[in-house]
This record gives C-alpha cells, sequence and structure tokens, in this order.
C-alpha cells in the first residue's frame, strides 16, 4: 500500500512514521508513506497556503489552488488514491472503515488547518473522516490515527500472531480481553487461574467471554449491531 498526506506541517509525522510498528513497516518496505508539504506547491514567493474566509468570519481556510497542484502532480502517475479529508464533522472512523480502507492500494489523505480547506477541494475526495466527537486545531493527528488503524492491518506489518488475533476480536468492533504478565500474584492481585493452566482451549473461550462480557457491558450497541449482521456464533450468543 502507497499512502500520500498532504499537510502544511509535515514535521508532526516525523516521529510516527519512524517509530514502532510503523516505522518498521515503512522501513522493511511493506508500505509507503510520503508526507508532502502543501507549501511546496505554491507558486508565489511567500508561499501562501491559506487566506480570510469569504463572507467574513474567524480565522483562516486553506486555499485551493497548492492542494489542486498537488493532487494532480501526485496523480500523474500510478494508480489514482483513494482520497480521505480529515474533517470534524466527517463520517465516523472506526474498525470496518480501517478494514476497508486497508484494501485500498494507494490512499491519499488531506490534512486540514486552521478553519479547513476550502470547499472546493471536497471534489477530489472520495471519503470525510472523523475520528470523533471533538474539535483538534487540525487534520494531522486524526490522519496518524487512521494510518496507524489500517496500516497495522496490511498482512505481514504486525506479524501472523497478531494478525489472526486482530480477525477474531477488534475487527468486529469487539473490545479486547483482559491481559496479564508475570508475576502471577502483585500485591495481592492474582492472575485468573485459566491464565496459569496451559489449557489453550479454555483460555481461548475464557478470553472471548471476556472481551464479549466487556463489550456487552460498555458497547452493547456493538453486540446488536453484529446480532443483526449474523456476525456472532451460535455459542457466542448464549
Ligand atoms: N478528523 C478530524 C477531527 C478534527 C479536525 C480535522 C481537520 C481539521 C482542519 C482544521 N481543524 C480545526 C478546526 C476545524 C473546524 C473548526 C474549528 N477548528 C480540523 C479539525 N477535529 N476533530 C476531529 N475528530
Amino acid at each position: 500500500m502507497r499512502i500520500d498526506v498532504l499537510t502544511v506541517l509535515p514535521g508532526l509525522f516525523d516521529c510516527f512514521l519512524k517509530e514502532g510498528v510503523i516505522g518498521k513497516a515503512i522501513s522493511s518496505g511493506k508500505v509507503e508513506v510520503k508526507v508532502h508539504n502543501i507549501r511546496d506547491f505554491t507558486t508565489d514567493k511567500h508561499r501562501v497556503v491559506d487566506d480570510v474566509p469569504y463572507g467574513g468570519g474567524p480565522g483562516m481556510v486553506l486555499k485551493p489552488e497548492p492542494i489542486f497542484r498537488a493532487y494532480d502532480e501526485l496523480t500523474k502517475e500510478g494508480e489514482k488514491p483513494y482520497v480521505l479529508l480529515t474533517e470534524p464533522w466527517g463520517e465516523k472512523f472506526n474498525q470496518e472503515m480501517a478494514v476497508e480502507l486497508s484494501k485500498k492500494p494507494r490512499l491519499m489523505i488531506i490534512c486540514g488547518r486552521y478553519e479547513g480547506v476550502d470547499e472546493r477541494v471536497k471534489s477530489l475526495v472520495d471519503r470525510e473522516v472523523s475520528i470523533g466527537d471533538y474539535v483538534l486545531t487540525g487534520g494531522e493527528l486524526p490522519a496518524m490515527v487512521i494510518m496507524d488503524a489500517v496500516l497495522r492491518l496490511i498482512p505481514g506489518v504486525l506479524g501472523n500472531l497478531e494478525s489472526l488475533r486482530a480477525d477474531s476480536f477488534s475487527d468486529r468492533g469487539l473490545l479486547g480481553y483482559p491481559n496479564y504478565t508475570r508475576p502471577a500474584e502483585f500485591r495481592g492481585m492474582k492472575v485468573p487461574e485459566v491464565l496459569l493452566s496451559g489449557h489453550h482451549k479454555k483460555i481461548e473461550s475464557w478470553r472471548k467471554e471476556q472481551s464479549l462480557r466487556k463489550t456487552l457491558e460498555r458497547r452493547p450497541e456493538i453486540i446488536e449491531n453484529l446480532k443483526r449482521k449474523g456476525l456472532l456464533t451460535k455459542e457466542e450468543l448464549e
């Protein structure tokens, strides 16, 4: 997969693209992520990317020209990207969308700043996406959240064991099971016996029960949604 990111703050992505699972996936060539400074696609000597809003009002708006120039330049060759625009009021990002996006060969993520992008930029966009009902200062952190959730699903990025675990739980949006590690007792708090038993079938069923129970308690709508889609097995429904 290739992802092109358009932003006026490219430096925000430096650590994200160098460290951890995402950094390894990029350095090993499993995925390609290129961050482009929208300012590099301006033509004036002051490299202006924003302007005051028509009709008045607070703040500035990202101009359309530099973003269109970047899009035209970056799509001259190769497969056309599926274009995302991060927006406070976009479609809510979730695991289902992450799975869908992970199957695209190429993505482009346009990150707004200030009061957002000129409305005409949306003629380039396939999906306006929000990571939650709160307002951030720009679209870069949402872009990193989306990339993290999508790239971890690319085969080979997490390694087999992890991707197997992911398929059975988080890809259906179920909450995770409790994790423990040594010591077996810490300040009077013991690790559940089943996890020390070495009985893999019992451990797996305990973990599935914990995940379903936690999801039912905290996010009952996820269970209802899975029931409606027929994505819960008979045993899971019991
Ligand atoms: N995704 C997502 C987002 C954003 C987001 C995304 C892009 C931009 C571009 C500018 N701003 C600041 C802004 C916009 C509008 C009014 C005031 N302030 C953004 C915020 N906030 N919260 C989310 N879940």
